[in-house]
């Protein structure tokens, strides 16, 4: 069914549930009162015509709650079908997940494309498989807390509350971890949540630093060989650079030849088993560009500060030794970037992913027209919800990382960083009423570019990697496990908070003065 046969069934449902609710809403008013009218007036008048009356009514009310009935009926049937597609496809994703050999929340094997266990999982396994040891059951929590004298006391005034189970990790990646939830007496609280500032401790001594560059400017190029210098005679650190600093560095002196460096790219994808450290110079896409060289964990991140806005970027350049020295000795205070983890299906490939690994990103996966000029139409489902239909010039799915960068562009929030979500943009909607939307992390978004579109659609990854999407490609993502650690100057909300001040001048307005009218 396209979106618009679709959208029309479902606007017919809509009408239907609306017009049956509001017969059930008339209904029980008009019963009412004719019950009432029946037990005063049967007084007066002869009561042989109000029961005659009376069984009239209640045909009617039979008649309006079998229209009720038929309604629902058919919005079952809607709904089973919704399910029914739904199922073929994650079936068909977690095919193709068991041929990748991703893991997933049941354990072993294969994380699901969508990032999703079965919904069978969810109602059958309960706790044993996705949750097994990290549910935890209120009864269990009361039954330990309880002294037999409590439970006395409480039995005997009331009873007691009904027991449930809080379990996680089955939606989503279902690798996150999640927040510590207690259950004393079946109230819920949480103690500590993902967004508490981290502090990272060392329990060794980092050894080896990677330090990124930006290209083609002279300062970075000149710090970058000075904080070599100090590293490694001041602190004894092995330092590891990209090869086009490597023989920048060797033009200025030979000193440098102890400086490591890789001949291959495949190399790239074990740093993370090397290094201890990365160190970035130059702007916030230098932040983008080391996040980019992993495509798993990654280590702490120290961004300097040389580009013009920087609001990833929060040492100053000046101070690096001051900065490095405290870092190398820690503790230094972490934010923890979430990244969002892309995957393009084409449609022609029906069975296979687009792509071996998923594309990671750190601000955003933009979905946009490129250079077409037509109206983008993307149909977007949030889960098995449909979410909306996006017509306009496109999409950005922003983690709050890089809401600060095109989403705000696009009228989207600011987000503290920490903030575990996930950003749903639109770019320049043809609709008044198509306001931006922060969805939670655990979810999995899936854009389709639609059979009947008229153009394809792009997509392009923290503002790099376009790829053409045609109709029938889709675009499914969500929160991967893999964060980036950034270290705060001060700590993640005092650094969110001077880059919003200093990098966009955030509510500047010069203070109201003294002189002028006053309450009386
Ligand atoms: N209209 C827009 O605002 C617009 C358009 C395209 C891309 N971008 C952003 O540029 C990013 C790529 O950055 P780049 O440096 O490689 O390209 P770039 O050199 O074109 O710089 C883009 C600008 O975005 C800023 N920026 C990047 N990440 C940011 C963040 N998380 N918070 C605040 N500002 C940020 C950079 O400081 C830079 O000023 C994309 O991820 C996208 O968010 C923004
Ligand atoms: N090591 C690198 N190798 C290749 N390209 C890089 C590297 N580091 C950064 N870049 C690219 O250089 C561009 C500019 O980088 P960056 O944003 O850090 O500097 P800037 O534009 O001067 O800073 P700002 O964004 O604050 O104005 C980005 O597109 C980024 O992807």
């Amino acid at each position: 069914m396209s979106h618009q046969e679709s959208d029309s069934q479902g606007t017919r449902n809509t009408t239907r549930s609306q017009q049956a609710s509001g017969l059930t809403k008339s209904l029980s008013f008009d019963s009412e009162k004719v019950v009432q009218e029946y037990l005063q007036q049967s007084v007066v008048k002869g009561v042989d015509d109000h029961l005659v009356e009376f069984s009239e009514a209640l045909r009617t009310v039979a008649k309006a709650l079998r229209r009720v009935a038929e309604g629902k009926a058919s919005a079952q049937a809607e709904a089973a079908e919704w399910k029914r597609k739904y199922e073929l496809e994650r079936t068909r994703n977690l095919q193709q997940d068991q041929k990748k050999g991703h893991y997933d929340c049941k354990g072993k094997k294969a994380e699901n494309l969508t990032g999703q266990c079965s919904l069978e999982s969810l109602a059958n396994d309960k706790s044993e498989k996705c949750c097994g040891r990290d549910g935890i059951c209120s009864h269990e929590v009361l039954r330990d807390g309880e002294t037999d004298s409590d439970s006395n006391l409480v039995s005997s005034r009331m009873r007691r509350k009904a027991s449930f189970r809080l379990s996680w990790g089955c939606n989503g990646s279902g690798q996150h971890k999640h927040d510590i939830v207690s259950f004393e007496r079946g109230n819920i609280t949480t103690a500590v949540r993902s967004s508490k500032q981290i502090s990272l401790r060392w329990e060794s001594q980092p050894q080896i630093v990677l330090i990124l560059t930006k290209p083609n400017s002279t300062t970075v190029q000149i710090l970058c060989a000075e904080m070599v210098r100090w590293l490694k005679d001041q602190k004894k650190i092995n330092i590891i650079v990209e090869p086009r600093v490597k023989s920048e560095l060797l033009t200025e002196s030979s000193y440098f030849n102890f400086v490591q460096t890789w001949e291959d790219d495949k190399e790239i994808q074990f740093l993370h088993t090397k290094i201890d450290l990365v160190v970035t110079l130059g702007g916030d896409g230098t932040v983008l560009w080391a996040a980019r060289m992993f495509k798993g964990p990654v280590p702490p991140v120290v961004p300097f500060s040389l580009g013009s806005l920087g609001f990833m970027t929060p040492f100053h350049s000046e101070n690096y030794r001051e900065y490095l020295d405290s870092i190398l000795r820690g503790p230094i205070s972490i934010t923890l970037r979430h990244r969002l983890q892309c995957f393009v299906i084409r449609d022609g490939a029906k069975d296979e992913l687009e792509t071996e690994e998923p594309i990671l990103v750190l601000n955003e996966v933009t979905i946009d027209r490129g250079i077409s000029s037509y109206l983008t139409n993307l149909e977007c489902y949030c889960d098995t919800s449909f979410v909306t239909c996006v017509q306009g010039d496109g999409l950005i799915i922003s983690t709050t990382s890089g809401s600060t960068a095109y989403s705000l562009a696009a009228g989207g929030s600011m987000v503290h960083p920490q903030v575990p979500g996930i950003l749903f943009t639109p770019i320049c909607p043809h609709s008044l009423s198509f306001r931006p939307l922060i969805l939670p992390e655990y979810v999995t978004l899936r854009v389709q570019v639609p059979f009947n579109s008229r153009g394809h659609a792009w997509a392009s990854f923290d503002g790099k990697d376009r790829k053409q999407l045609a109709a029938g490609d889709a675009l499914v993502c969500s929160m991967a496990p893999w964060p980036v650690p950034t270290a705060c100057q001060v700590d993640s909300t005092t650094d969110f908070l001077r880059s919003i001040h200093e990098g966009l001048h955030w509510n500047l307005r010069k203070p109201q003065l003294l002189d002028g009218p006053r309450e009386p």
